[in-house]
């Protein structure tokens, strides 16, 4: 089996794994991995519960779409993603509800949305910026992307919900779900006293595991 064959099944089935769960509802969200000659990407309007391997879209180094269904409309935040994270072999955007709902909340710090309550989102996401809100689809989403020079793994957008990178698809879902168990917490303990990992932990789980 080639490598792109064998991708495009891991596409499908994380991408089912990520429905089965709750993690996505409907057609929401959007799932692209990196092939050699290109970007596998999750095509406009499909549900991830039921992708077909064969109907994935693929574009080329350039963005050109050169087979399968049309290519989500996200394309433009998945390229700037690749283009800016070499590192990075998967992108995975979702409307998870905790994730969403933080993304929502008019005080979420900007730059640090998802803050560090337990050391694996430390681990496995890193800092979380939150951008500011632009339709779907919006190129200027690219622009925004490109302007943290790769600076971090994941984002949140503004009322729309996360987008997470990995060094592979695998790493990229582990990462969504983390994230979105973690924003579970924050919104569970709203209110609560709640003590967050000190920079200095931060710092220790970063230096020991390697910083996202
Ligand atoms: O929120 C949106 O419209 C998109 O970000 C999305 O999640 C689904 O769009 P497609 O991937 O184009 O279906
Ligand atoms: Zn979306």
């Amino acid at each position: 089996m080639s490598i792109e064959t064998r991708l495009r099944e891991d596409i499908v089935r994380l991408s089912k794994s990520l429905f089965d769960r709750g993690f996505s509802v409907g057609s929401a969200g959007n799932i692209s991995a990196a092939v050699e000659d290109g970007i596998l990407m999750t095509p406009t309007n499909s549900c991830l519960g039921f992708l077909d391997p064969a109907r994935i879209s693929k574009l080329d180094r350039d963005g050109r779409h050169v087979s399968g269904d049309k290519p989500s409309k996200e394309v433009f935040l998945h390229r700037a993603f690749y283009e800016t994270r070499p590192q990075a072999g998967a992108v995975v955007h979702l409307h998870s509800t905790f994730a969403t709902a933080l993304s929502c909340l008019a005080d979420t710090d900007p730059e640090d949305s998802i803050p560090p309550l337990t050391p694996y989102v430390v681990m496995r996401v890193g800092q979380v910026k939150l951008l500011p809100y632009v339709k779907p689809g919006d190129e200027r989403m690219g622009d925004m992307i490109r302007d943290l020079s790769g600076q971090y793994a994941a984002v949140l957008l503004a009322n729309h919900g996360p987008v997470v990178t990995g060094k592979d698809i695998a790493s990229a879902v582990y990462a969504a779900e983390e994230l979105e168990e973690t924003a579970k917490l924050l919104v569970l303990l709203r209110g609560a006293s709640t003590r967050m990992l000190s920079s200095g932990n931060v710092a220790e789980l970063k230096s020991v595991f390697g910083a996202y």
